[in-house]
């Protein structure tokens, strides 16, 4: 196999969490020294730490394999780099704002000036829907434009909108994006470094799996088995042991985290007893 080379945000809201994952997957990710590089050999990967908007521009030419990107830096790239599997970290929505009462829909923003940090995003949407502003390209605190009266409105990401109401500032019209940290990938990946990918891709699906679920074990009456399955169908099917206890069965199924405690009042209610829950470390499914 090749040495698949991989990028990572070395700043910003995306970093600590991609480190947390790739750890959790079994690689070597963690810099003592800031460093640029990191060579895991034993895992046969090589890192490299780099700017999260750079991550997508790298990663479409080709220079680099794969790498962990917002899917908003993503499209505001615009490289060809493609989208594989979301994390499930850095959530926001990337929305228009102004302050209330002045801009309330897509099209009071025709011949406006909208400040950005993402123009080729706010670019495409804007053209998808016919209209067409001045834009105005900025690095960052957006949101702060619009009070310094070099704009009128502001696309940009927003996740508690603390940003926005610290400045003034209200979304209008639908969100422009849903977006969240994505494992991308260069386009034509060539055979050998296709089994690496792959093989990277499965150990942060199994990570994330385990994140999103936890194993229910529960012993139940056989006339409540079919009911208790039904509440936890697992992700293929529920394990179904026979238990010294006769006319008993012991169930085992992996559940969603957040549906836990209904399930498992649920289980209580159709007669199962000693429903244990227990976290996951990692899985392969
Ligand atoms: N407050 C936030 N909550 C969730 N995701 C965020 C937040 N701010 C930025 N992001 C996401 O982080 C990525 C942007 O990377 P970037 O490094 O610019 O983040 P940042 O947190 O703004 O960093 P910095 O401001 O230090 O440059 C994008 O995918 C963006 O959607
Ligand atoms: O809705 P909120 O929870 O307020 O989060 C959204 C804000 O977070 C980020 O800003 P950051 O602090 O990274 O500064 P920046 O705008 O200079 O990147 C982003 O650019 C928004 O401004
Ligand atoms: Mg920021």
């Amino acid at each position: 196999m090749t040495t698949l080379r991989i990028a990572v945000p070395n700043k910003g809201s995306l970093s600590v969490p991609s480190e947390q994952l790739l750890t959790a997957a079994g690689y070597r990710v963690h810099r003592s020294n800031r460093e640029l590089m990191i060579d895991d050999t034993r895992n046969d990967v090589q890192f490299f730490f780099l700017r999260p908007r750079d991550i997508a521009v790298y990663v479409g030419s080709g220079t680099l394999d794969a790498g962990i990107s917002g899917r908003d830096l993503l499209i505001d790239a615009d490289t060809g780099a493609l989208e594989i599997m979301p994390l499930g970290y850095s959530a926001s929505t990337f929305r228009f704002a102004a302050r209330p009462g002045t801009l309330t829909a897509l099209a009071d923003l025709d011949g406006r000036r909208v400040a950005t940090s993402y123009p080729t995003l706010v670019e495409k949407y804007l053209a998808e829907h016919g209209i067409s502003v001045r834009l105005v390209k900025l690095d960052g605190a957006v949101e702060t434009s619009v009070q310094l009266g070099i704009a009128d409105a502001v696309a940009d990401v927003v996740e508690t909108g603390t940003s926005l109401r610290n400045s003034g500032l209200v979304v209008f019209g639908d969100p422009i994006l849903e977006s969240e940290a994505v494992l991308i990938q260069r386009p034509e990946l060539e055979e050998d470094a296709l089994a690496s990918f792959e093989r990277l891709r499965r150990r942060l699906k199994g990570v994330l799996i385990a994140r999103q679920y936890v194993m229910v074990d529960y012993d139940c009456p056989v006339e409540a088995q079919a009911a208790a399955c039904a509440l936890t169908p697992g992700i293929e099917a529920p394990t179904v042991s026979p238990l010294a206890r006769e006319g008993w069965v012991a169930v085992r199924s992996l559940v969603r985290r957040d549906r836990a405690p209904f399930v498992m009042d649920e289980l209580w209610e159709v007669g199962a007893r000693a429903i244990l829950v227990t976290p996951l470390e990692s899985s392969r499914i």
